[in-house]
C-alpha cells in the first residue's frame, strides 16, 4: 500500500508541469483524477469483494498488484515522449479536443490502477482482520494506513524534485511516474512472498483449531443483499463517502491551492502540504492503540469532521485574506490530525459489527460508495475551480475559494452522520464507542444470515 498511495499522488504536486507541458487543463486534470475509480463505481469493486470472500486473500491481493502494475505501465506510457505525436496519440486528441490524447490514457490507466488499489485495499483491510483478530486490531490497521500516509509524504517530498532529475530547466514528468511503477513492480513481489508467509499462518490456524468445531459458514451472494438493507450500513458509508470525498480530491489539488494563495513554486508547496500525510501516519496508530484500549470510536468521527471543517474554511476564507506560510502550516496540521481520527476509528470498526465471512464484500462495498464520491469530486472541484476563475490562464493564479468551501460543506454533512452514527450507538448499543480489544470477545451484532444491523 505504501508503493499503491505513492503512484496515486505522483502526479498531485505536478498539476501545474502537466498542464504547461501537455496541455492538461484543470478540469482534465480532475477527470485525470476522478478516472482512478470510475471501473470501482461501475460495480468492480463489489465484484472484488465477492472474489475477495470467495477466493481468499492470496489470490486477491496478487491479482489486485499485478492489475496495479499493468494500470502504471499504460499511464507511464501516456505521458512520456513515446506516445507523443503517435497515431493513437492524434486520434485521441481528436474527440473531446479540451481532454488531450495524454490525459485520455493516462486517464485509461490510472483507472485499471484504480481497479487493483482499491482491490488491494479491500484485501489489506481483510487480511489484518484476520491475522489481528481478537488482538489489536485497530493498532495493526492504523499501521498500515500509516505506511500509506507516509508513502503520500514521500512522494511530495520526491515528486518534485525527481521531476527536476534532468535539471531544473526542463522539468518532467516521466521521471516521477517510471520511479512509482518500478516501485509498484517490488510491491508485487513482496504480496508475492506474503502469500508463502500466509499460507503458513492458515497452517497454524488449522492445526489449532479442534477437531469437532463447527464448519465456518460460506459467503453467500445474498449477504450482499443483505449488507445494502441495512440502515446502519448507510450510516457508515455516508460518512466515509462524504469524509474522504474531503479528503482526497483536496489532496490532488492542494499543492496548487498553496501555490495561488501564497504565491510559491511547487517544490515549496509540496513542502507545506507533505506534512498533512506526515501528521495522520504519526498519529493513526496511535489511535488505534487509544481506540484498542479505551473505544471512543463514534466520538472520534466527529471531532475529526470538525477539524475539517475549520481546516478547509481556513484555506477557503482566512488564507486568501492572510497568506502566511504559518497559517497554511498550522491547517494543514490540523487537517492531517483529522484524516487520523477517521480512519483510525471507522476501519477497525467495520470486523466489529460485520460477520468475517463477508467482510471482504462489506469493506468492498464501502468503499464502493465511498470510490463514487471519490470519482465524482476531483472532476466537480475541477469544474468549480474553472467557472471561479473566468478568463484566467496562468496556474499559479486561480481563486480557490469555492472548492475549499464545498469540501468543507462536505465535512458539514459528514459531521451530521458522525452525530447519527454515535446517537444511534448510544441506543442499540453497537459496541461502537466501546474498545476494540473486549468487543472482540463479545458477540457480534451482525450475527445470523439474513439478519441486519438493527
Ligand atoms: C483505508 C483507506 N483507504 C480508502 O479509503 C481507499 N478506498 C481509498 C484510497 C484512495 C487512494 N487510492 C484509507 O486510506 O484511509
Amino acid at each position: 500500500m505504501f508503493f499503491a498511495y505513492m503512484f496515486v499522488d505522483v502526479m498531485s504536486p505536478l498539476q501545474s508541469l502537466i498542464e504547461t507541458q501537455r496541455g492538461w487543463s484543470p478540469d482534465a486534470f480532475g477527470y485525470y483524477a476522478g478516472a482512478e475509480y470510475i471501473l470501482n463505481v461501475f460495480g468492480f469493486l463489489i465484484l472484488a469483494g465477492i472474489i475477495l470472500d470467495k477466493m481468499g486473500v492470496r489470490f486477491t491481493g496478487t491479482l489486485s498488484a499485478s492489475i496495479m502494475v499493468v494500470g502504471a505501465c499504460i499511464k507511464l506510457y501516456a505521458i512520456s515522449d513515446w506516445f507523443q505525436g503517435t497515431a493513437l496519440d492524434h486520434w485521441l486528441s481528436s474527440w473531446w479536443v479540451s481532454m488531450p490524447g495524454s490525459a485520455k490514457l493516462a486517464a485509461f490507466g490510472f483507472l485499471i490502477f484504480g481497479c487493483g488499489c482499491e482491490m488491494a485495499g479491500i484485501t489489506v483491510s481483510k487480511a489484518i482482520a484476520k491475522w489481528f483478530n481478537g488482538k489489536e486490531m485497530a493498532f495493526a490497521m492504523g499501521a498500515e494506513m500509516a505506511i500509506a500516509r507516509i508513502g503520500v509524504f514521500a512522494i511530495f517530498s520526491i515528486s518534485p524534485r525527481l521531476a527536476d532529475w534532468m535539471g531544473k530547466d526542463d522539468p518532467t514528468v516521466v521521471v516521477p511516474v517510471a520511479f512509482c511503477t518500478a516501485l509498484l513492480c517490488i510491491g508485487l513481489i513482496c504480496f508475492i512472498i506474503f502469500t508463502f508467509i500466509d499460507r503458513a499462518f492458515d497452517k497454524q490456524l488449522d492445526a489449532a483449531k479442534l477437531p469437532d468445531a463447527p464448519a465456518e459458514e460460506e459467503f453467500k451472494l445474498s449477504d450482499v443483499k443483505n449488507i445494502f438493507s441495512s440502515k446502519l450500513f448507510w450510516i457508515v458509508a455516508m460518512l466515509c463517502v462524504l469524509y474522504y470525498s474531503a479528503i482526497f480530491p483536496f489532496q490532488r489539488y492542494a499543492a496548487n491551492m498553496l501555490q495561488c494563495n501564497l504565491g510559491i513554486d511547487a517544490t515549496t508547496a509540496s513542502d507545506i502540504f507533505r506534512w498533512f500525510p506526515i501528521g495522520a501516519a504519526a498519529l493513526t496508530p496511535l489511535l488505534g492503540i487509544y481506540l484498542d484500549v479505551k473505544g471512543k470510536g463514534a466520538t472520534m468521527l466527529i471531532v475529526s469532521a470538525v477539524l475539517m471543517i475549520m481546516c478547509h474554511c481556513t484555506f477557503a476564507l482566512l488564507l486568501p485574506a492572510f497568506p502566511s506560510k504559518a497559517l497554511a502550516f498550522s491547517a494543514i496540521i490540523v487537517l492531517g490530525i483529522s484524516f487520523s481520527l477517521v480512519p483510525a476509528a471507522l476501519w477497525p470498526s467495520v470486523p466489529k459489527i460485520m460477520d468475517e465471512r463477508f467482510l471482504g464484500s462489506a469493506y468492498s462495498l464501502i468503499f464502493w460508495v465511498q470510490n463514487i464520491g471519490l470519482c465524482l469530486f476531483p472532476i466537480l472541484i475541477g469544474k468549480v475551480l474553472t467557472a471561479s476563475n473566468p478568463g484566467v490562464d496562468n496556474p499559479m493564479e486561480y481563486n480557490y475559494t469555492n472548492p475549499m468551501l464545498l469540501f468543507a460543506s462536505l465535512g458539514v454533512l459528514a459531521l451530521f452522520f458522525g452525530i447519527w452514527l454515535k446517537v444511534l450507538d448510544s441506543k442499540k448499543h453497537y459496541g461502537l464507542e466501546k474498545p476494540n480489544i473486549v468487543s472482540n470477545t463479545e458477540e457480534k451484532v451482525f450475527e445470523s444470515e439474513g439478519e441486519t444491523f438493527e
